[in-house]
Parts: C-alpha cells; structure tokens; sequence
C-alpha cells in the first residue's frame, strides 16, 4: 500500500445456491479471482453470510463445514497466494456440540487472524432452532488498523457495536444475508451504527432468490461520517471503494462522542 492510512475494500455480492455448497465454493473462488485482477487491487476481499450453504437450515448438520477445514483451505491458500486480506463473509460451521455462522479471517500470509460466530440469533429465519450462538466477540486487525465484526442480525444491537468501538474498532465488517423487504432497516441500522460510533461500515449483502426469500444486495461502505462511500444495487457484482483512516480520527476529534459519554448515568 502507497498510503498507508487508505485501505481498498472489495465486497462480493453474490448470488448463494442454497444446499450446494460445491457450487458455492466454485462462484466464490471465481469472483475473488476476478476481483483481483482489477487495476487497483483491493487490500481486502469480503463476502456475504452462510456463504457456503446459504439457509439450507433443514439439512445444516450434513452440509457445513467442519471446522471451517475446507473453507480455510480455499481462503488461507488464496489471500497467501495474492497477498491480500479476507474477511471470509461467514460460513456454516460444524463443531461437536453444533452448528455455527462463522466468520473466518485470514492475513496476508495466509494465517487464520480471527473469527468471530454470529451471537443473536435471528428467529424470523429459524436461526434458533438449527444453529448455535457464538459467545465472544469478533476482533481483528487490519494493516494497523483495529476492527470488529458483526453479522446481520447483530446490526440491530447497537450496544455490541458501541462496545466494539469502545474497545477500539475503527472498522466494521458485516456480512449478511438480508432479505426483502427491509431494505430501509438494512440501510438505517448500518448508518446509524457508522454515525454514532464514528466508524467505517463494511456491509456485504448477497442478492437473488432463494426458495420464497429473496434478497436484494445493496452491499454497502459508509464512512464515519455516514456518508455513502460506495453502494451495488440489486445484481451480482464486486464493488470496490476506498476507506481512510484519518477521517475516523477527524471525525472523532471534531465531535468527540466518546469523551463526552457519560456511562455512570446510563445504568
Ligand atoms: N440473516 C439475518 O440475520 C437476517 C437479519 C434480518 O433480515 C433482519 O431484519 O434483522
């Protein structure tokens, strides 16, 4: 990286087979080839939730990854091969005591930095019923750069957000499989968790249609402003955008939310 306060996102905004995971598999390694053949490479490739299997929830226990094995096997060979980051979306992880939605993160050379399981649950998709809560939380970083991560669902906590900034995240990362038709919440949630903790969002969203489901994209970067750095519509595509660290700073140096908290009242 010239600059070493800028950082180049690409967010793969795919369509996802429900209960196929080789095809899955094949989408995903073709877009992150192609994305890297861009002129500007990106420093960081990131791809939706449940990537993998998509909601296939009924059959889960058969379809997810064992420890993430084969996943980290795809992810860790390519970001070691192209020097490059990924926040692996997440994946269906099968453990010994269950399931998990699992995000993976994987360094320039290759090494598995983070992860980080979906901790609420999201009943509206039977989440609840298939899968298992994860119970820390998801930290990382990125060139010199603190992150968290949260995934879909997690969004309409902002109390998860604000302790991830607390604890020093400048970036997060979310990853969804966000459906019709809650596009306004979906856009709101991600605003507002970049306005008030003053933060990047990195939000990437599959599109398509699964069984009755379908959803609508919408990928998003907004910076800590809550401005709109870059957002995909409604198709499949890699969308690309910039993120510089110096604007968190400025931001929270020009309204300094933090140091004007005052935690003691709020209990
Ligand atoms: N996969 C999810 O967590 C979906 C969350 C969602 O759609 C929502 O409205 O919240």
């Amino acid at each position: 990286m010239a600059n070493t306060t800028r950082i180049r996102m690409a967010l793969l905004q795919m369509n996802i087979e429900a209960g196929f995971p080789e095809r899955n598999f094949a989408k995903l390694q073709e877009m992150m080839e192609k994305a890297m053949e861009d002129k500007h490479k990106p420093d960081v490739l990131m791809f939706p939730e449940m990537w993998n299997t998509g909601y296939a929830l009924e059959q889960i226990e058969d379809l997810a990854d064992p420890y993430g094995k084969q996943s980290t096997e795809l992810l860790s060979s390519f970001s070691k091969k192209h020097g490059v980051y990924i926040v692996g979306g997440s994946i269906a992880e099968k453990r010994e005591d269950g399931v998990y939605n699992t995000t993976l993160v994987f360094d320039r050379e290759g090494n598995r930095i983070s992860d980080y399981s979906k901790m609420h649950l999201f009943r509206l998709m039977s989440e609840e019923k298939y899968l298992k809560a994860g119970s820390h939380t998801g930290r990382l970083e990125i060139e010199k750069a603190e992150a968290g991560m949260m995934i879909c669902y997690d969004i309409r906590f902002p109390e998860l957000a604000r302790k991830l900034a607390l604890d020093g995240a400048k970036l997060l990362f979310v990853p969804a499989e966000w459906p019709n038709p809650r596009l306004h919440h979906w856009r709101t949630l991600l605003t507002a968790r970049a306005i008030e903790n003053q933060m990047y969002v990195i939000a990437c969203n599959r599109m398509g249609q699964s069984g009755e489901t379908s959803f609508f994209g919408h990928s998003m970067i907004i910076d800590p402003w809550g401005e709109i750095v870059a957002e995909a519509g409604e198709e499949e595509v890699i969308l690309f955008g910039d993120i510089d660290l110096k604007l968190v700073d400025d931001v929270r140096t020009r309204i300094p939310v933090f140091e004007d908290r005052r935690p003691q009242l709020y209990k």
